[in-house]
């Protein structure tokens, strides 16, 4: 490989690598030697060892800028670049005009970065292209049009911030196809059959076929360039259905009056009767439709509908009975406060399906629209039966709104602080390892994005159970918590050391798992008359006093000490003050997993009477 194609290699790592000039000591690719015969890491050659075809720097902790130009400019090396792989780094910049020398570049990834920008036209150059990932980045602008681009068959683009209409691709021809949340506007073309909604989700003024917003502005058949002259003037076939619509629009409006006059009516007369026979205020959920309704009205959040009836900005995922699901349907829809929690509060709604749902009114989330966009389409696009999905998501700057299926046997909470007796030890372990393993799977799936996805703020009231009775979590990704508030969130003893972890963000998870352990374990409050649980028992297992620690319903079912003390044990390791001290939760969930293969052991010898 000629020297300048080695010297260019190692000032575009040094420029990737933001390390004073210097590149990431993991790759070694050093001055002097030779990419191909000495096996630089990252670097593929050709068979000759005389040229380099493909550069994997995904995933290579690179925190600099990306110069494409330097490579592409280099003419043996642009000449012979197939494959350049960026993915999964913090690497700043914009994909620059000079791409359009890398001729034979086929596979251009550089997802999950920081970059920005506008897409240049010339990669509608790059006649050899067959997979284009920018997705997880900031880009702006318009999607470069590369119809022409025959080999293209994985275009990846979502969560950007790109603009303008979709130029006519011919979708026949990708295999992955994907714009979703970006701020493209206009029809959706032709799909021909080959994708679904979920690829466009998330571009509130992009419309079509299930998607939320319908195109009757568009009309499809008709469409000339949107800011053609002639396009501005209404054609007579406009004017006709626009007065159409407008009727109709004044008949509806006529009618829902008229249904809520009524409606009143009949409501207060009922409303009068209950409160006349029904006089207990204890537990009775307050009714709250009025402050959730005009929460959901305020301008911000308010819908701009076409036809009226199809809301503008309520983000769905394709889900049964929700698919669609608008901001006006949950508008309209009765609602009842169940909770308000420090990050917002909580109401109970019921579809004109008969479908229930919850809507959470997340309150000053530290965190900007799109990246709450990021992570609600990341969280959505992980399941795990354990592990309750939003069925939908609104997002603007003032106000986040989630919604999720409601679950109707309440929360572990309630189980084991509510009035209930009956919650045993086998449950109770079960919940246990249930709750573990479903922590561990969203850790090791949102690990891999580029922003690593905690819970953030997990606890008994979030684990949930569904009609059969088996435990959920929710609200997975739904808090982001600085230092500082993590700081206010612990007691003051050991606040600075929780904090200080607190860039680990699984490792938090993994604390508030060791609570919610505890909570199994002892039967008692987090918080109780100023004392702190996690205090009190490592406490009371300093003293040596551990069997004083665990519930005495537990005891008297003669559950075995050893088991329970194991558990603990896992409990203690989890709430570690130091974080990385703590195990992770995958461990967590093996450790969880050997005590419950214990128990069922002894409960089969048991019931064959060996014991
Ligand atoms: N999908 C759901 N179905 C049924 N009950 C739910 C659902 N989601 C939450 N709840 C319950 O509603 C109550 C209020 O929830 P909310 O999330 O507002 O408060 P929280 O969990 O106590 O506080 P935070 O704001 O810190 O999450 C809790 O008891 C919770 O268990």
């Amino acid at each position: 490989v000629e020297d300048d194609v080695s010297s260019t290699m190692i000032n575009f790592l040094a420029k990737l690598s933001n390390n004073n000039g210097r590149q990431n000591s993991n790759l070694a690719w050093k001055p002097g030697s030779d990419p191909c015969r000495d096996l630089w890491q990252g670097v593929v050659c050709d068979d000759k060892n005389a040229s380099v075809q493909k550069l994997f720097l995904n995933r290579s902790s690179l925190a600099g800028t990306l110069d494409v130009g330097m490579l592409c400019n280099s003419q043996p090396l642009a000449a012979s670049l197939k494959s350049l792989n960026l993915d999964g780094n913090n690497i700043s910049g914009a994909i620059a005009n000079e791409v359009g020398n890398c001729k034979n570049l086929s596979h251009l990834n550089v997802s999950g970065n920081q970059l920005s920008g506008i897409l240049p036209s010339s990669l509608a150059m790059l006649s050899n292209l067959k997979e284009l990932d920018i997705s997880n980045n900031r880009f702006s602008g318009n999607l470069p049009n590369m119809s022409s681009l025959s080999g293209l068959n994985i275009f990846l683009a979502q969560n950007n911030q790109l603009m303008g209409e979709i130029p006519p691709y011919n979708f026949s021809k990708f295999d992955y196809f994907n714009v979703s949340f970006n701020d493209l506007s206009g029809p959706i073309p032709d799909l021909q059959n080959h994708f679904s909604a979920d690829s466009f989700l998330g571009n509130p003024e992009l419309c079509g076929n299930n998607l939320p917003k319908s195109c009757l502005s568009y009309p499809i058949s008709d469409a000339k360039p949107p800011d053609s002259e002639e396009s501005k003037r209404p054609s007579k076939r406009q004017i006709l259905m626009y007065s159409g619509y407008a009727i109709l629009g004044l008949v509806f409006i006529l009618l829902v009056v008229l249904a809520l006059c009524t409606g009143n009516k009949t409501r207060n007369k009922v409303q009068a009767e209950k409160e006349a026979t029904d006089d207990s205020t204890i537990d009775k959920p307050s009714y709250a439709s009025n402050e959730y309704k005009s929460s959901l009205s305020r301008p911000e959040v308010s819908v701009t509908t076409e036809s009226g009836m199809v809301s503008k900005s309520l983000v769905v995922f394709s889900r049964p009975y929700v698919n669609d699901i608008t901001l006006e349907d949950l508008m309209r829809s009765p609602a009842e406060l169940i909770g308000r929690g420090k990050f917002g509060s909580l109401y109970k709604v019921m579809l004109d399906n008969g479908m229930m749902v919850v809507v959470k009114r997340i309150n000053d989330l530290n965190i900007s629209s799109h990246d709450f966009k990021q992570r609600m389409q990341m969280v959505s696009q992980v399941h795990h039966h354990h592990v309750l999905s939003p069925l939908a998501f609104y997002c603007s700057k003032q106000e986040k709104l989630l919604v999720y299926e409601y679950q109707e046997n309440g929360s572990l909470f309630k189980l084991l602080h509510g009035y209930s007796k009956d919650f045993d030890w086998t449950s109770r372990l079960g919940i246990a390892a249930t709750v573990a393993g479903a922590l561990a799977f969203m850790h090791q799936e949102l690990g891999e994005c580029g922003i690593r996805i905690a819970h953030g703020n997990l606890k008994s009231s979030n684990i949930l159970l569904n009609k059969n009775m088996d435990a959920c979590i929710s609200e997975y990704g739904a808090t982001v918590m600085d230092d500082q508030e993590l700081k206010i969130q612990q007691s003051s003893s050991f606040a600075s050391s929780y904090a200080a972890g607190a860039s680990d963000v699984f490792k938090v998870d993994v604390y508030g798992f060791g609570v919610i352990l505890l909570e199994l374990l002892t039967g008692k409050l987090v918080k109780s008359n100023g004392m702190d649980l996690t205090e009190w028992v490592e406490s009371v297992v300093r003293e040596e006093w551990t069997g004083e620690v665990f519930d005495r319903s537990l005891l008297s079912e003669y559950v075995s000490e050893e088991r329970m003390v194991n558990l603990l044990q896992v409990a203690i390791k989890c709430i570690n003050h130091s974080p990385e001290g703590r195990p992770t939760m995958n461990q967590v969930a093996h450790m969880i997993n050997a005590i419950k293969e214990e128990e069922e052991k002894s409960l089969i010898y048991e019931a064959r009477g060996w014991a």
